[in-house]
């Protein structure tokens, strides 16, 4: 892990470029714009993004629908790079993030669950002594042998969960998955996030949920049209974005 001091993360004048529409130009867009032209069609999903973030904050990200939010976790999980910028993370990442998204459709619970802990570089070991706490966790023992592609939706997120807040990595990614699974799920994944914070990991919460947000995040970042307007206390950033959406209300 960095030394206390050091970033944990640092954004600098990050851009996002994204098309609608067509995934490939047209040869009239070559023709019209050449081969480095803007096509109509883009546009910036995120512009001007900077801010550094020390081991062991916790970070609450808000905005509206389709803000950037998740794109900034995406880069911060190094699955999306930038347009523009430089995003520098200097710590392994768990990201629960599009959480059932790394997961092989094909292969069993089981094996699924030794496939996600092996690629973030847990040891058989490691995963031969956490096997069973992961399954007691997603409450999936009888579906171990089943391929992951049969589980329902809300079982799907459970394993995922179970097996990625498993991982010793020191930056925590949590985007909207607590919105998903039951009452009882949806205590025990806030009880494990605690347990994370507690270890000292830095966290990241995307959520559109006031009451999770102040229960686990002490600093707040606030995108709107894919600029950061807010970067304070979450009590403040959570009142700036409250009067936004009066105002648009
Ligand atoms: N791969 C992509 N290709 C094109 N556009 C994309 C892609 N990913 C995201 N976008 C667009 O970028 C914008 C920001 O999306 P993002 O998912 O980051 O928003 P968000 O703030 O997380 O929204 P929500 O609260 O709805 O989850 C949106 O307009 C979205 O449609």
């Amino acid at each position: 892990m960095p030394a206390a001091t050091d970033p944990v993360v640092s954004v600098e004048d990050v851009a996002v470029r994204f098309h609608r529409g067509r995934r490939h130009r047209s040869l009239r867009d070559y023709l019209i714009r050449g081969e480095g032209g803007v096509r109509r069609d883009e546009f910036w999903a995120l512009r001007d993004v900077s801010f550094s973030i020390g081991q062991g904050e916790t970070i609450g990200v808000v905005g509206r629908n389709g803000q950037g939010k998740s794109t900034l976790l995406k880069l911060i999980a190094g699955v999306l790079l930038p347009d523009r910028g430089t995003v520098d993370v200097r710590a392994g990442v768990a990201p629960l993030i599009e959480i059932t998204g790394g997961f092989v459709a094909d292969l069993t619970v089981r094996e699924n669950i030794g496939l996600t802990a092996g690629l973030h570089g847990m040891s058989r070991a490691v995963i031969g002594e956490r096997f069973d706490e992961i399954v007691d966790f997603a409450e999936i023992e009888e579906f171990l042998d089943t391929p992951y592609k049969h589980l329902s939706s809300g079982m799907k997120v459970r394993v995922a969960f179970a097996v990625v807040s498993r991982l010793e990595e020191p930056v925590v990614l949590v985007d909207e998955v607590l919105a998903v699974g039951d009452k009882v799920f949806k205590r025990k994944c806030h009880a494990r996030i605690e347990e994370m914070v507690a270890e000292g990991r830095t966290l990241f919460l995307v959520s559109h949920n006031d009451g999770d947000l102040r229960r686990f995040c002490a600093r707040g970042l606030y995108l709107r049209e894919g600029r950061l307007v807010g970067d304070g206390p979450m009590d403040e950033v959570l009142a700036a974005y409250a009067d936004e959406t009066r105002e648009s209300a």
